[in-house]
């Protein structure tokens, strides 16, 4: 056991035995007892009596007698023969101190990685109380029963050093900015417990890791009748597996959420408008029509929806309602598959093909979106789950479809910006684009009004094509105030991208869109996201920058390094196309 997967017993496993750490200097005194002798020993003597710097200080001896494990093994490879592997373990303990009489407190652990195990069953010997003979000045914590400055953190699995559940003191950027000592572990990470802080672009194993820990807390505080049995430590803490906002929303008993489901600001009690001017309509046999009055005549009001909203609906588009409803029926089976089948499509970086996760980016997003999702390449290849068996017949009949009406409003949009129709379809390389199927699962949520299903965001792309079932959920930011769209049934709801922002040099600003979340009903909803080509870069059309009156206003990004630098970051309210604006990407 390392001190990371120590660490983290120790705090869940506190939950059990408050009495033990009810204060805390007497919580670092059964933390350093149930360290192993040469870590206790080294760090017993600087007194320390602060959870957060004993917990770093174990780390770094831990580091360092590793290191010197990694000498020593390199002279042994030298001359295996006449040592016994058996010697290799007598740094372990030989006087056992367990953290308290017939707990299941986690057991002292070696640092030595030959000898990384549990030694849990050993006899106990030392018996402690919890009275300290001088009055502690801070008041008892309700919730775990500790004296303790500031919010309580022992049953949430939150870093004691600065209170974030995205990691444990040891991957504290707290922590890190005071390393001074060049760490073994950091350059090693892979090897241990806890997985690495920051792992790289798509690595988002940490995040679903922590939903997981979300779970657990959940499981132990559910009010189920009986108090629940700690998890014996004789076997290894179960291993990070995939779970889901649908499997959580589901937990019997649940009345409240967790607390990195909660956002500060309470969204939903943000002001939403109450306008009741409706969001623009597009009637798609107008725009297809061979009268060119008509025609012109829905171009013009398309430019005007693009320009005033980014944001509407597009009605009599051929695409038939029973592939619609067939499309979101077959997402839903998909959901409700088991999460080991799920787990299957749980892809390992942001641009692999198919991707099953919940929230965002949960290896970024402090606090976790109430939403599962499920996202597809279908275009220029198509990719399909391989469950439900229906899946990959419907989705790509669907998503043939919709790139047809998406052409065809692309066509439209370059028109009525002055443009050639097929301008941003030629610069874009259209019949290569990238079309990304986004399915979003959003159940329902005991706190609406704390939660979020997806914060506000821009789309990458150029257009995207969405659809939902019958309950709504989608808020789009106009005059800087939230509206709830009440779509028509049936149509599409069309937003333009941060690709069309780009390729119009401004004309036609992307829009700040999110979903919320609700108490009673299973929300669904298809996004589907059409981008340029993969390896394009596009630009601003040159005839848009009005010799020079209209600079060049956007950076030229390769549509793939785009999406990867999108989906790589938290959804953080202002459209990612500013951020690297900013930056100057
Ligand atoms: O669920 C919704 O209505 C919004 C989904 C969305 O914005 C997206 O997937 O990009
Ligand atoms: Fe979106």
């Amino acid at each position: 056991m390392t001190v990371t997967e120590y660490e983290r017993e120790f705090v869940r496993l506190s939950k059990y035995a408050r009495e033990f750490v009810s204060t805390e200097a007497n919580m670092c005194k059964r933390f350093k007892d149930g360290l192993n002798d040469d870590i206790r020993l080294s760090v017993g003597v600087l007194g320390i009596k602060e959870f957060a710097v004993l917990v770093e200080r174990a780390y770094k001896v831990e580091d360092l007698l590793e290191e010197k494990e990694k000498g020593k093994d390199e002279v042994e490879v030298q001359d295996t023969k006449k040592r016994q592997m058996s010697k290799s373990f007598q740094f372990t303990s030989k006087r056992p101190r367990e953290l308290s009489s017939g707990s299941n407190f986690p057991a002292r652990y070696s640092s030595r990685s030959r000898s990384r195990r549990f030694e849990g069953s050993r006899a106990q010997t030392t018996t402690v109380t919890s009275t300290g003979s001088t009055r502690p000045s801070k008041p008892e914590c309700p919730q775990c029963g500790r004296r303790h400055p500031g919010e309580c953190r022992a049953s949430e699995n939150l870093c004691f050093r600065c209170g974030a559940p995205d990691h444990f003191i040891r991957d504290c950027p707290e922590t890190v900015k005071r390393e001074v000592i060049p760490s073994a572990r950091s350059r090693n990470v892979s090897t241990r417990g806890r997985p690495q802080r920051n792992p790289g672009v798509g690595a988002n194993n940490r995040g679903m890791y922590d939903v997981y820990l979300a779970h657990v807390y959940l499981a132990t505080t559910a009010p189920t009748g009986s108090p629940p049995s700690p998890p014996s430590l004789t076997h290894p803490p179960p291993p990070r597996k995939l779970t889901s906002v649908k499997a959580l929303s589901e937990s019997p008993g649940l009345s409240s959420i967790p607390s990195i489901y909660t956002f500060p600001k309470q969204p939903n009690h943000e002001p939403v408008s109450d306008t009741k001017e409706p969001i623009p309509t597009i009637d798609f046999s107008l725009l297809i029509s061979s009268n060119p009055d008509e025609r012109s005549k829905t171009i013009r009001e398309l430019g005007k929806a693009c320009r005033d909203w980014g944001f509407f609906m597009v009605t009599n588009h051929g695409v038939p309602e029973r592939m619609m409803k067939a499309m979101i029926e077959v997402c839903r089976e998909f959901f409700e598959l088991t999460e080991e089948e799920k787990g299957e499509c749980e892809g390992k970086h942001v641009l692999d093909p198919i991707r099953y996760g919940t929230s965002f980016n949960p290896s970024v997003d402090k606090i976790l979106y109430w939403r599962d999702y499920l996202k597809i390449f279908q275009h220029p290849a198509f990719h399909s789950p391989s469950n439900p068996p229906s899946f990959s017949e419907i989705a790509l009949e669907y998503s043939k479809r919709t790139r047809g009406v998406m052409k065809e409003i692309v066509r439209g949009i370059s028109e009525s910006l002055g443009l050639e129709d097929k301008y941003i379809e030629k610069a874009s390389r259209l019949e290569n684009c990238l079309q990304i199927m986004v399915a979003n699962l959003y159940p329902p949520c005991p706190q609406p009004e704390l939660a979020m299903g997806l914060a506000a965001h821009t789309d990458h792309g150029l257009l995207t094509l969405l659809i939902q079932n019958d309950t709504v959920g989608l808020q789009v930011l106009h005059k800087d105030k939230w509206v709830n769209i009440h779509p028509i049934p049936n149509s599409f709801l069309v937003n333009i991208g941060d690709h069309i922002e780009i390729l119009s040099n401004g004309k036609y600003k992307s829009v700040l869109h999110r979903a919320v979340v609700n108490d009673r009903d299973v929300r669904i909803s298809i996004a589907l996201a059409h981008g340029p080509a993969a390896d394009v870069a596009v630009n601003p059309a040159p005839m848009l920058l009005e010799d020079g009156q209209n600079p060049l206003a956007y950076p030229a990004i390769k549509y793939k390094e785009y999406v990867e630098l999108q989906q790589s970051s938290k959804l953080d309210g202002k459209s990612y196309l500013e951020h690297i604006r900013n930056r100057g990407i």
